[in-house]
């Protein structure tokens, strides 16, 4: 399960391990995103050899709705399908039913909802996303759960966040009155919720631990709040959440979010970012990010840093990527998608050394500064 490792000088930073059957994660970690059933722009292998990822994510949602669970069980579960015989996290759908189906309805129940695809009708309940994820097989499975829009009253960020402490206690039971159809074991993860009311922050805290998942995530933020309050909402949970159990930020973020709530005791991230903002053109360095489309790039006919490890860095001309941005061919979108996961999951790499060497808490403040930085 999670070994918590060290834990930072002057700052909840820590470093640790969660140990799945498809093998082991070191944290702090980002965790890149494969919507369904791969990252875009960036083969499986590439992943491995180049990315170093150690984990990624599916989503229930889009797999549930195509191909569809029977072709994937058919397939032998998601590892099988995707072919990434490596740990792999599914999020519930709960916050997909909101940002893509636009005619759904929370009832005690579950969350009804008509696919974004086809208008078809679905009803997801804290019972069958267990079902579902067991079917898929993902190593780290999430309760489902509502994400509040921010900003919401007070009230219904409590209502909201009641009603999905209910699902999530028949989510759990769910989960342990089931188990794994495949030859690998599964964790399930809680979510806390609450708004960005540090009252409801605190009890959702409470509520989940005693729930006694493997791990627990901290969903409802970055959806639009001011990044301030985000931080000051992270740091809140985690002072109420168990040093022994891995916390999960869902949806963060920039690589600056990053460092600053890994030093408020987070330990795992997701986010789009890397790869979306690849396909436009954002690249970030270890000097700040820069946008390869802008013309100041035209004729710039150096590599953008040679000494870091990617072909995007060191092999290819500034003016040769822009143009390829330019005219939208695909080399342009491979290199930027790999090349941005890889500096995500090198920076997490360096975080662990500074963590290692008592060094993260006088480094992570100005760094996040330099990395906010267009260049
Ligand atoms: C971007 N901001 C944000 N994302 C949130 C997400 C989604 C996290 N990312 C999942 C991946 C998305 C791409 C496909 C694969 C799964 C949230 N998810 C849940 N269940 N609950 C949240 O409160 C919740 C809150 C979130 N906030």
């Amino acid at each position: 399960m999670f070994d918590l490792h060290k834990t930072a000088l002057s700052t909840k930073a820590r470093m640790g391990t969660l140990s799945t059957d498809h093998g082991t994660i070191s944290t702090p970690i980002f965790m890149p995103v494969g919507t369904l059933g791969t990252v875009k722009a960036v083969k499986q292998d590439e992943l491995i050899d180049k990315v170093k990822a150690q984990i990624i994510l599916g989503n229930t949602y889009h797999l549930y709705l195509r191909p569809g669970c029977d072709i994937i069980e058919n397939a032998g579960g998601l590892h099988s399908f995707i072919n990434w015989d490596h740990p792999i996290l599914t999020d519930s759908g709960g916050y997909q039913i909101f940002s893509l189906s636009d005619n759904r309805e929370l009832k005690e129940e579950g969350a009804h909802f008509k696919s974004h695809l086809d208008g078809s009708k679905h009803l997801f309940t804290p019972e069958n996303v267990v079902d579902i994820q067991r079917t898929l097989g993902s190593d780290i499975i999430m309760v489902l759960d509502e994400c509040p829009p921010y900003p919401s009253s007070r009230d219904y960020a409590k209502e909201s966040m009641e009603l999905t402490h209910r699902w999530e206690k028949r989510g759990r039971q769910a989960f342990l009155n089931t188990s794994s159809k495949y030859e690998h074991g599964q964790f399930q993860f809680g979510i806390v919720q609450g708004g960005t009311y540090p009252d409801l922050r605190k009890e959702s805290s409470k509520y989940v631990t005693d729930l006694d998942f493997e791990g627990i995530a901290i969903g409802g933020l970055s959806v639009g709040e001011p990044t301030e309050l985000m931080y000051e909402m992270t740091d809140l949970n985690t002072d109420y959440l168990p040093e022994n159990k891995p916390r999960y930020l869902m949806g963060v973020g920039k690589p600056a979010n990053l460092l600053h709530c890994i030093a408020r005791g987070i330990d795992m991230f997701d986010c789009v970012l890397p790869t979306r903002n690849a396909r436009n053109g954002q690249i970030f360095t270890r000097n700040g990010y820069i946008n390869i489309r802008n013309a100041k790039w035209k004729n710039h006919n150096r590599p953008l840093d040679p000494d870091f490890p990617t072909d995007l860095c060191s092999q290819y001309k500034m003016s040769y990527i822009h143009h390829l941005f330019r005219n939208s061919e695909l080399l342009g979108l491979e290199l930027a998608s790999l090349h941005n996961l890889t500096f995500y999951l090198w920076l997490m790499e360096k975080v662990k050394e500074r963590i290692a060497n008592d060094s993260f808490h006088n480094w992570y403040q100005e760094k996040a500064k330099v990395l906010d930085t267009k260049i």
